[in-house]
């Protein structure tokens, strides 16, 4: 198996960033839906079932699968030999901020449940608040893998 890794590294690092560029989009774009729905839209509304519509469709046909394939083909890199040395600081400070990342998909996930439910209670400031998360920890994530410290 890690020969077949080894072999393979190039592609696997490819499907990963190509994963990668699809789920941040997805944790980019879903916050600023959040952010209209929260402050243009009356629950119940025709408006109201359009955004639902959009946000269900980008978290399932889009996000979901892009987290599942980034942690995948990421899970692929890291058993690939001599990727990952874990005496290194960069391994950790990518793997807290890539935690990060998956808890904040999944925050997302139960406010689009709230929105369904018509019990958002959470402002558009917050959403936008929200929204510099993933920029943030992408900020973290990157320097982490290429600078390598
Ligand atoms: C979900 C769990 C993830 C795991 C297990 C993981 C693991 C890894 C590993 C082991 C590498 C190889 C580093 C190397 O080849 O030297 C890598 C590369 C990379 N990762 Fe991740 N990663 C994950 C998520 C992410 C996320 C969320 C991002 C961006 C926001 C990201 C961005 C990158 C980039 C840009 C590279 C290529 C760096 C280079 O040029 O060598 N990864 N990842």
């Amino acid at each position: 198996m890690t020969d077949f890794l080894a072999a393979y590294y190039p592609w696997t690092k490819s499907l990963h960033v190509i994963s990668v560029i699809a789920w941040m989009a997805g944790l980019f774009y879903l916050p600023r839906l959040f952010v209209y729905h929260a402050e243009q839209v009356e629950a119940g509304s025709a408006t109201d079932a359009l955004f639902q519509t959009m946000e269900r469709k980008l978290l399932r046909l889009i996000m979901n699968p892009a987290m599942i394939a980034t942690w995948i083909f990421g899970l692929g890199l890291v058993f690939t030999p001599g990727i990952v040395v874990w005496d290194e600081v960069w391994p950790w400070t990518k793997a807290a901020a890539v935690l990060g990342m998956t808890w904040f998909h999944h925050w997302l996930g139960y406010r689009r449940k709230e929105f369904v439910a018509g019990r958002n209670t959470r402002s558009g400031r917050t959403y936008r608040m929200m929204n510099e998360v993933p920029t943030l920890l992408l900020i973290l994530i990157v320097v982490s893998v290429i600078v390598k410290f």
